[in-house]
């Protein structure tokens, strides 16, 4: 067995008001259901079951993924952790899909194209403009991201770019302290960070998928690569039937 002295454990947040309603979310800031609060609070108690207390804790800036850490950390007692929130952690920015019924856009769009927005590595939907009913164009938590730098929709290549640099400067330096390393953040952009771990193709990243509220461990050895690629989920069977629920979306 390889020498693993890094532990990161990935955590995408618990169902969403909108995944619930079947919607594109993206950057639109909505909150846990409650289905979600009891995933988030079953994730934590799944972190202390295994023995696994994080010492410190990133975050994207949106509430869902906020909330599934604060809800996980307390079943787990450790509310009490230093924490750094990034936009670079947040889901993917979906566009002009973003508040567009899942079910509708494949009806309207055809299975190719809506899979093709939802999966392909590198074709972003349309862009959404500035002020449309769903942009974050005036949310004061961006004010700091230049204007050319600010997503008006993204492909998973774009979530890469953009995620990577918070990874070297910020996930990994924590890393390096020995400490176990928690990340909350969202379906895309931890697909993001589990193709960089696990050296994933352009290709194959299309069809991995990642289930809300199942805490998914990597163990990193020295240079940062996984000892068991793909990590493990601390739940694996219900990892599985919700990475199949995922997947199907918009089929119904
Ligand atoms: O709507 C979204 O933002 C994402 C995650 O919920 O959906 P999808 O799995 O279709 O990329």
């Amino acid at each position: 067995m390889a020498d693993a002295p890094y532990k990161l454990i990935l955590l995408r947040h618990g169902e969403s008001e909108w995944n619930a309603k079947n919607l594109f979310t993206g950057w639109v800031d909505v909150n846990l259901n409650e289905k979600g609060e009891k995933e988030a609070v079953r994730g934590g108690e799944l972190l202390q079951d295994a023995g696994l207390l994080p010492d410190v804790l990133h975050t994207s800036t949106l509430k869902r993924a906020i909330r599934t850490a604060n809800l996980a950390l307390d079943a787990a007692d450790r509310a009490w952790i230093p924490v750094q929130r990034s936009w670079r952690l947040n889901e993917r920015h979906y566009g002009a899909l973003q508040g567009k019924d899942k079910a509708a856009t494949l009806a309207e769009f055809g299975e190719e194209q809506f899979m093709k927005w939802r999966r392909s590595y590198d074709t972003p939907p349309p862009e959404l403009a500035d002020g449309a009913e769903w942009s974050q164009s005036d949310d004061p938590r961006y004010a700091a991201i230049p204007s050319e730098l600010r997503p008006r929709t993204e492909c998973l290549k774009d979530v890469v770019v953009r995620m990577l640099p918070y990874w070297y400067d910020a996930i990994v330096p924590d890393l390096l302290t020995g400490g176990t390393v928690l990340v909350t953040a969202h379906g895309n952009s931890l697909r993001a960070l589990v193709k960089h771990l696990d050296g994933v193709s352009d290709e194959d990243i299309v069809g991995l998928n990642i289930p809300t509220g199942i805490p998914l461990l990597y163990e990193l050895d020295a240079d940062f690569h996984p000892t068991t690629p793909g990590g493990r989920y601390l739940d694996p069977e219900a990892a599985k039937a919700a990475i199949e629920a995922v997947k199907n979306q918009g089929k119904k």
